[in-house]
């Protein structure tokens, strides 16, 4: 077999395994890249809440970077919870030296049980140097400061954020419920497109950010072309959210079957 691609993940652990670091690691392997990761804080979580979160120092970060870098070819990254600015200077130093090639950015902020677990500051800083930056509509609102809950107004993040120097923002759309598709933005070289793809009709969508951005960044270590490579995550994540649609894991908001272990399911999300 042929040495694949190294993939690295500069994120957050979940300890319940739906998102973060657990996640990004299970979407690397599902797209048959080689994971290393970097964590930037260690939360504790589950399915209902976050009940407790460590960052980890800056200067710790720093030497889990290093000793990626220093050994291992990595072909693409994607960040998710990074924490504070003093992290994500760590990670925008290595960017600027230009050792993190296509740079995927999940502007983490707040979980979808309502936690916050990232700083507008540290997103701002490494906008610069992301190929893609992946914010859902509230991350998107917050970085903005107004509301962006139509498709119009999904367009024209996606437009302004770019000007924060991201080559390419896709605004997703997966929590604005009630339509029959589910949306995102994507802005790239001037201009706006719409994704569309049937919505899996499905409460159980925690780590469906973090999967987007990681299976960005895995099909970019494959040498896929940008809008490619984001169209087939939308659709990988689309099948493990389809997946889970019967799985029973934890009490609250379930994860994703990213190894695509359920039978086939219909763009509805029955088992076939
Ligand atoms: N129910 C769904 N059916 C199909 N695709 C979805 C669904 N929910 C989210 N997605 C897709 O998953 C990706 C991640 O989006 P989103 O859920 O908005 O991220 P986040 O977890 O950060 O809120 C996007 O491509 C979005 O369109
Ligand atoms: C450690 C950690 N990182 C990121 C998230 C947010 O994940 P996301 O994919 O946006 O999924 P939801 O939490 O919004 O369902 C997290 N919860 N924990």
């Amino acid at each position: 077999m042929t040495t694949p691609p190294v993939a690295l993940t500069i994120a957050g652990s979940d300890s319940g395994g739906g998102a973060g670091i657990q996640a990004d690691l299970k979407t690397f392997a599902a797209q048959r890249c080689f994971g290393a990761s970097v964590i930037t804080a260690v939360t504790a979580q589950n399915t209902k809440a976050v009940t407790d979160v460590h960052p980890i120092p800056p200067a710790a970060v720093a030497s889990q970077l290093t000793a990626v870098l220093d050994d291992l070819s990595v072909a693409a990254v994607k960040t998710g919870m990074l924490g504070s600015a003093e992290v994500a200077d760590e990670v925008a130093a290595r960017a600027r030296d230009g050792v993190l090639p296509h740079l995927v950015v999940d502007p983490v902020l707040i979980s979808s049980t309502g936690y916050t677990l990232g700083v507008v500051a540290a997103i701002e800083r490494l906008l610069p140097y992301a190929v893609v930056a992946t914010p859902n509509v509230a991350e998107a609102a917050t970085l903005l400061d107004r509301p962006v809950t139509t498709l119009a107004e999904m367009a024209d993040a996606a437009r302004d954020l770019a000007a924060g120097g991201a080559r390419c923002v896709v605004v997703t759309g997966g929590d604005l419920r009630g339509g029959e598709q589910a949306v995102d933005a994507l802005w790239l070289d001037g201009e706006v497109r719409f994704l569309r793809g049937p919505r899996v009709p499905t409460t159980h969508n925690h780590g469906s950010g973090c999967t987007f951005a990681a299976a960005i960044a895995a099909r970019l270590a494959h040498g896929e072309q940008l809008v490619d490579a984001i169209s087939q995550a939308k659709s990988y994540v689309a099948r493990a959210l389809a997946g889970a649609t019967g799985w029973r894991i934890g009490g609250g908001i379930g994860p994703l079957d990213h190894f695509e272990w359920s039978p086939s399911v219909d763009s509805e999300g029955d088992n076939a």
